[in-house]
């Protein structure tokens, strides 16, 4: 935490970031946002297709409000046989349950009115099943490796289960990567101790990895 600035600061700074950052995302125009969308899709099949050896499954979001549209990732997943891994919130306690996606009949709207896997139809996933890679959303991000969520702490969570998780199997956790548009990015977003960070971000004009 810099200068004198308290845990209430940093939360304050959150919420205004977050509030402004939601704002400009939705005033996008759809068009530009399709096509952003697309070629942020192509840049993940490209990566993804490189590693194809290491790579059999990853997690996505479905997108909700004006997040960019990974829909053109996941249909290529099911083409291409990977297996593709979509999270559920759980609202009582902030965790994310994952699902294997295997067609759009599987969705049905969730807390917050986000598509999520239907429990009564998508196959869950075991209680040690780390997917190889997770493309994880956003509403801020910075190259730092700083991401700003909605504020559910759901992301953050689920990468300290992840990491319990990898410890307990002994496998290495996998790439972390952020998903958005080049305006998603800031110079630094605030970020507090335990938040997760990205080590690489993926937008219209393709990916970068983070150094830190
Ligand atoms: N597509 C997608 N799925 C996702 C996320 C995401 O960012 N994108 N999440 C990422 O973590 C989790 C959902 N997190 C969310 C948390 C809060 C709100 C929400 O509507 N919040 C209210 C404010 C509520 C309050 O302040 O009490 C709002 O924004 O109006 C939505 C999603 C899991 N699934
Ligand atoms: N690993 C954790 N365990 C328990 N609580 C956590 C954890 N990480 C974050 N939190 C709490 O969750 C709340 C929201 O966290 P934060 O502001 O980082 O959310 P976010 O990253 O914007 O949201 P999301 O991950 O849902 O997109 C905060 O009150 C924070 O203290």
């Amino acid at each position: 935490m810099a200068n004198g600035e308290d845990a209430a600061g940093i939360l304050g700074q959150k919420k205004a970031v977050r509030t402004a950052a939601a704002a400009s995302r939705s005033i996008l125009p759809e068009e530009l946002r399709t096509q952003w969308s697309s070629q942020a899709c192509r840049s993940a099949i490209d990566w993804l297709s490189q590693l194809s050896d290491t790579i059999a499954s990853f997690m996505i979001y479905v997108p909700f409000r004006s997040e960019l549209d990974t829909r053109e990732l996941i249909e290529w997943g099911w083409q291409t046989g990977l297996s593709v891994i979509v999270p559920r919130c759980e609202p009582s306690d902030r965790s994310m349950e994952l699902y294997l996606l295997k067609s759009w009949e599987e969705l049905a709207p969730g807390a917050y009115g986000i598509l999520e896997p239907d429990v009564s139809q998508a196959e869950r996933c075991g209680p040690d099943f780390i997917p190889d890679a997770i493309f994880v959303p956003g509403l801020a991000f910075d190259l730092q490796g700083g991401r700003l969520g909605y504020g559910g702490g759901y992301y953050d969570r689920y990468r300290e289960q992840l990491t319990e998780q990898a410890l307990r199997v002994g496998k290495p956790l996998p790439p972390w990567i952020g998903l958005g548009f080049e305006s998603q990015l800031q110079e630094e977003v605030p970020m507090e101790v335990l938040d997760a960070r990205i080590g690489a971000m993926i937008t219209e004009q393709g990916m970068r990895i983070i150094n830190r």
